[in-house]
């Protein structure tokens, strides 16, 4: 699903943000990445989503070589995986059905399929009640399960979350932990970047941590050490 060859990333004459890596993710597969911050994780998404391009090294995701990928070809890629951030990012002016819509307008689909998909996915996020909703009328928890909702509703094979917890208290962060897993467990690969080392031991799935810009440890389920 995700490739990446000897991947070096250097912002403006500075030392490298990532310097040579290179891991494999495979579909189906749900991984963390985590390190300090500073280390290199959100650069990292940044490349797997082609929003920055790599110094070094060759990145592919989904089959496709994002080195050469066309300018008019990436916001189609871009659609395909679906995003989390911390930050939520939803569309304050619209209601909570219409944040999720808008995700499936964009890719043109039918009326019909927007009507019958967007109800499936806030029931499956536990929101069905609430799709009238403003987003500043929901709790932080919630708005983040909006925002699951919209990253799935096209049903990517991959999901890619920057600090999906990192506004969340505790229980609203198991609940989206679980949620993914339920997305995972469906067959979605998902690949998730935190500082959330409770969750991570938690969880036991892949580790991939980031030091200083370097892979320093690839673990599978919380054991045995892989790649590295
Ligand atoms: N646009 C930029 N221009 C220059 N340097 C940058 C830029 N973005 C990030 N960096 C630098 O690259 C390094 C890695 O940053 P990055 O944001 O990937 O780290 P991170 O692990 O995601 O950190 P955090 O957990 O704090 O979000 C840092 O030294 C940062 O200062």
């Amino acid at each position: 699903m995700i490739s990446l060859e000897h991947v070096s990333k250097t912002y403006e004459a500075g030392i490298p943000a990532l310097d040579d890596i290179s891991l494999h993710i495979e579909p189906g597969e749900f991984v963390f990445i985590t390190g300090a911050s500073g280390s290199g994780k959100s650069t990292l998404i940044k490349l797997m989503l082609n929003e920055l391009k790599a110094s070094k090294g060759t990145i592919t995701v989904g089959g496709q070589n994002l080195n050469k990928m066309r300018h008019r070809q990436v916001p189609m890629f871009r659609r395909r995986i679906g995003t989390i951030f911390q930050n939520f990012r939803l569309l304050p002016d619209r209601n909570v059905y219409e944040n999720v819509a808008f995700a499936m307008r964009v890719t043109e689909s039918r009326k019909r399929d927007i009507q019958r998909r967007v109800p499936m996915v806030l029931t499956l996020v536990g929101l069905a009640s609430k799709y009238k909703s403003l987003p500043r009328q929901l709790s932080g928890g919630e708005q983040q399960r909006v925002a699951i909702a919209r990253a799935i509703v096209n049903s990517p094979k991959l999901i890619l979350a920057d600090e999906p917890t990192g506004n969340l208290d505790n229980k609203n962060a198991w609940e989206v932990m679980q949620l993914l897993e339920k997305i995972n467990q469906d067959g979605t690969t998902v690949v998730v970047v935190t500082h959330n080392i409770e969750i991570v031991k938690a969880m036991k799935k892949r580790v991939i941590t980031i030091k200083r810009g370097c892979l320093v440890s690839d673990v599978e389920g919380g054991t045995s050490p892989k790649h590295v």
